[in-house]
């Protein structure tokens, strides 16, 4: 049946599926092109059409899309308003001219030749992200997508094109970035958070000047200054970039790595809001830092539970950086308001970003963390309070929290010894 299917159309597999298998990764996705169709002949081929105005055809064995070879061409901003043509003429050339980085504008014939006409293999060889065309500028995403490439790839050695940074810049200074949907720059931050080098993403937006416009809050960390002896990279932005690498390293490929890491980049946002005079201390920044993260999160429609996380980190990273001189009511308190009883992997999350942050200092990167382990400790103690027992011992209704809250500060001041 596919082979039938396929001797009729002339079809190449594209984009990211042959630029991973040529750089010796897994391929996750199978995207092809099908050069000189038309829908009425795919529906008649028995591919199955997913979408109106921009038509995707699902194989009926396989369920791989099949794409009809395109052209864009744009009439409006950001991504509002766009023309797509697949009349049967379109060539695959003219397809990959509208890609967006020549690695990703490699066809691949069934037979398994390769089809290169922007060179996307010598810049695969020397690791290099470059725009395929001027129509990159069409779609201003493209600055978000290189950025987050970088980030995926970094680890391999490949950089951006200075022409296509220059791109880049341009695009941003046009102003076209404020036309974006949020949810596509979410979605493009949230792959990216993902990646192996998520610092990477931010450093790009922030080279092309992108940063700024689209995350204004962590751009103002930049030029802040911290304390020397505790912080020999000295700036705030630098810093917090240095603290997701070591964030990105300490969460791996684990489930809930992307709003871990997102808590990692928040974490500080209140360092650009403390008053210069006490530079380059920042009391309070803890609590300065909530009202950037959750104005960062509306705008971009972050979802609630990246949110939740990042302002908790905000609020209470140097609680646990100071956990050995904090009272044991004051523990017991700040365990209520982590709701570790409901969620233990609030707690586990706050240490991780609390680890990130200790090791994200320049000459810090191997540093142990001894806080975490006391606040583990303590927490299994306060946790093993028996509220069965209290409720036994037959409190009324409203004493059981209150005797509950005492039997906990009593469980960790005996862990404090
Ligand atoms: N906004 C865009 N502008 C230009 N080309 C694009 C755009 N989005 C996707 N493409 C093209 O379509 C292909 C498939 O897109 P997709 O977003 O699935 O990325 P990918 O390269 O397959 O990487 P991933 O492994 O992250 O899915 C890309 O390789 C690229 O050629």
């Amino acid at each position: 049946m596919i082979k039938t299917l396929q001797s009729q159309l002339e079809i190449y597999l594209v984009g990211g599926a042959v630029r991973d298998q040529l750089l010796g990764l897994e391929v996750k996705d199978r995207d092809w092109v099908v050069v000189g169709s038309t829908p009425q002949h795919m529906l008649a081929q028995g591919y199955r059409q997913v979408g109106q105005d921009f038509p995707v055809f699902l194989h009926p064995e396989t369920q791989e899309e099949y794409a009809l070879a395109r052209t864009e061409r744009k009439c409006g901003h950001g991504y509002q308003g766009f023309a797509v043509d697949f009349t049967p003429g379109i060539s695959l050339e003219q397809d990959l001219l509208r890609r967006d980085l020549t690695i990703n504008a490699i066809a691949q014939r069934l037979d398994g030749e390769l089809i290169d006409p922007y060179h996307g293999l010598q810049d695969l060889q020397n690791r290099t992200l470059r725009h395929v065309s001027a129509a990159f500028a069409e779609d201003p995403l493209r600055v978000l997508r290189v950025a987050r490439f970088h980030a995926r790839f970094a680890h391999l050695g490949f950089k951006i094109a200075a022409e296509t940074l220059q791109l880049m810049q341009q695009i941003t200074q046009s102003g076209e970035l404020d036309h974006l949907t949020p949810e596509r720059v979410w979605l493009e931050t949230e792959k990216a958070l993902k990646t192996a080098s998520p610092q990477v993403y931010f450093q790009s937006l922030r080279d092309c000047g992108a940063l700024a416009r689209l995350f204004p809050e962590v751009d103002a960390l930049f030029g802040i200054p911290n304390p020397p002896q505790h912080h020999p990279e000295i700036d705030s932005g630098i810093h917090t970039l240095m603290v997701l690498e070591q964030a990105a390293k300490l969460t791996g490929d684990q489930t809930d790595a992307a709003s871990i890491r997102f808590a990692a980049l928040c974490h500080d946002l209140g360092k650009a809001r403390t008053p210069a005079e006490n530079y380059p201390h920042h009391y309070g920044h803890e609590q300065l830092g909530v009202p950037p993260t959750i104005e960062l999160c509306r705008r971009l429609k972050v979802p609630n539970h990246y949110q939740q996380l990042a302002v908790l980190c905000c609020r209470y990273h140097s609680h646990i950086h100071r956990i050995q001189v904090l009272k044991a009511s004051t523990i017991v308190r700040l365990f209520d308001s982590l709701d570790v009883w409901r969620k233990p992997q609030n707690l586990n999350a706050l240490l991780t970003v609390c680890l990130a942050d200790t090791r994200g200092r320049l000459g810090f990167e191997h540093s142990d963390y001894p806080q975490a382990d006391l606040a583990r400790q303590f927490y299994q103690r306060a946790v093993a309070v028996d509220v069965q027992a209290i409720i036994a011992a037959g409190y009324q209704k409203q004493q059981i929290r209150e005797q509950l809250t005492l039997q906990r500060i009593k469980a960790i001041s005996a862990a404090k010894g």
